[in-house]
């Protein structure tokens, strides 16, 4: 499974308005269908070499897709077979069906599979589930390679639906941008190795997959304080902040403080005494403060949540605190990122709806803070609309202990500086580069050593 980096996603209304867009520039609909069959015959082309290849078409302009792609590999002397699920319904596909010189078969049970299917049954236009009798059919052919036009059919591509495609696909080709679906689970898992055609539209770039990340070099000029210093308070359980800590100074933070904690987890680590916490809030070299890692819900987490609220320093807020600085969030004119994973958002956020990421979203615009909503696919959501999705990252890390490693990564990056929305995707970016580098056998504090 892998996904283009730093690539533009757009759910369907962004498509429609992109095409419309194009059209008002003087590129037509249908240039636009040409230029997606001739990327799907492509890679159809390759994906087969020379081996038969069975087209599936759908009613809407998907199917069209198919029709394109399957003229262009007849004329380029492939093995091409087309099966139409019903006849064409737009005034796109009819016309490209038209263009197809070859036989239209029936698509049922009785289709004769192919060593290479395409799947252009339904891209972004579906409307509602798969019919039983579809989905069995389609899965019939579970044995072939399976290239998917824009999405696997019966994937919701703004994926709101949990609608599961019966017909995983080997590879994907996204037209004109990621749409959700390519990112989100349960599709994106369907989805195999995606790859983005450019058909022609440009797509608006605030919300996209995860850029490839390259660790930041410290300047030549660079010392402790000003690689950024992090404050990590510790709760009644320790060991969680202790990781947060350590993965604090390993993700580059020049100078770490563990304060509430009698164990330091790396002899470089400053270790103090709770009563030690408000001081050090006001310590101006303290460029982020990490609270919640091991710290369950009650009045003394409260307590020390309003003083790292008070102080106005940029903050990182996990588990318990972040349902604990909710009721001041949207007014605390502070930097801060927000690391809630499935449980935690959805006790914090219960009256969200819609896909992940648009609950993510609505989160970070409600509490005006970055937030990071974790999972297999990660979503990074600013309050000013801007998105990363970190899907596919590391099966690795669903192990105890990485969240807080996480956490302490986003307060090496905030402590930094910068924009908020950057430092949680350069964090992710980090999380994900070290559990895949690291892989089987991971525990969360393999991801904090050399
Ligand atoms: N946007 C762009 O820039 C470009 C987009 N392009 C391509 O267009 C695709 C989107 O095309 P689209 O909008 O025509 O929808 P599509 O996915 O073909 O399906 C709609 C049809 O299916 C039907 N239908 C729906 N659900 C159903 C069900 N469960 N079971 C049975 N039928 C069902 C529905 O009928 P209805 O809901 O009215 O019953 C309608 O007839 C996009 O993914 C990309 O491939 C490219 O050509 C280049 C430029
Ligand atoms: N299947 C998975 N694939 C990729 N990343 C995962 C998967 N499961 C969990 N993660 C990541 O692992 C971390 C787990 O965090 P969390 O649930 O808070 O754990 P803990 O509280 O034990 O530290 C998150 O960053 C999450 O995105
Ligand atoms: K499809």
């Amino acid at each position: 499974m892998s996904i283009p980096p730093d690539a533009p996603i757009l759910t369907g209304a962004a498509m429609r308005e992109a095409e419309a867009a194009c059209a008002i520039q003087g590129t037509s609909l249908s240039e636009l269908m040409d230029h997606a069959g001739a990327a799907v015959a492509d890679t159809a082309w390759r994906m087969a070499a020379g081996a038969p290849i069975l087209i599936l078409c759908g009613p809407g302009n998907n199917g069209g897709d198919g029709y394109v792609a399957a003229q262009m590999l007849a004329e380029r002397g492939a093995n091409a077979r087309v099966a139409a699920l019903a006849e064409p319904a737009t005034k796109l596909a009819t016309a490209a069906r038209a263009r197809w010189n070859g036989p239209v078969e029936t698509l049922d049970e009785q289709t004769k599979p192919a060593p290479l299917i395409v799947d252009a049954l339904f891209g972004v236009g579906l409307s509602r589930p798969l019919a039983d009798g579809l989905a069995a059919t389609l899965r019939r052919f579970a044995a072939s390679r399976i290239l998917a036009v824009d999405v696997p059919s019966g994937a919701d591509g703004d994926g709101a639906k949990d609608w599961v495609p019966p017909l995983p696909a080997d590879v994907t080709l996204a037209l004109g941008a990621l749409k959700p679906a390519h990112v989100l689970l349960p599709t994106a898992a369907a989805c195999g190795r995606v790859l983005l055609a450019p058909i022609g539209i440009s797509a608006n770039r605030a919300m996209r997959s995860l850029p490839a990340i390259r660790p930041a070099k410290p300047r030549p000029d660079a010392h402790k304080f000003s690689r950024g210093m992090v404050l990590v308070f510790a709760g009644p359980m320790p060991g969680a902040a202790e990781l947060t800590a350590a993965a604090a100074l390993r993700a580059g933070a020049g100078y770490v403080v563990l304060d509430g904690s009698e164990r330091a987890p790396f002899a470089a680590i400053i270790v103090e005494g709770e009563d030690k916490f408000g001081e050090r809030l006001d310590d101006p070299r303290v460029g982020a403060v990490v609270i919640g890692p091991g710290f369950p819900a009650g009045d003394e987490l409260l307590f020390d949540v309003e003083a790292v609220l008070d102080s106005g320093k940029p903050l990182v807020l996990d588990a318990a605190a972040i349902a604990a600085a909710l009721p001041r969030l949207s007014e605390t004119p502070c930097k801060a990122i927000l690391t809630p994973h499935e449980g935690e958002f959805a006790r914090t956020f219960p009256q969200l709806y819609g896909s992940k990421i648009d609950r993510a979203k609505a989160a970070a615009v409600r509490t005006q803070a970055v937030v990071v909503y974790k999972g297999a696919d990660t979503i990074i959501a600013a309050p000013d609309g801007r998105v990363a999705a970190a899907w596919p990252g590391s099966p690795w890390l669903a192990t105890a202990g990485t969240g807080d490693v996480l956490a302490g990564a986003c307060g090496a990056m905030l402590a930094r500086g910068g924009d908020p929305f950057d430092a949680a995707v350069a964090a992710v970016g980090w999380h994900i580069a070290r559990g895949q580098a690291i892989g089987p056998g991971l525990v969360a504090d393999d991801l904090v050593r050399a």
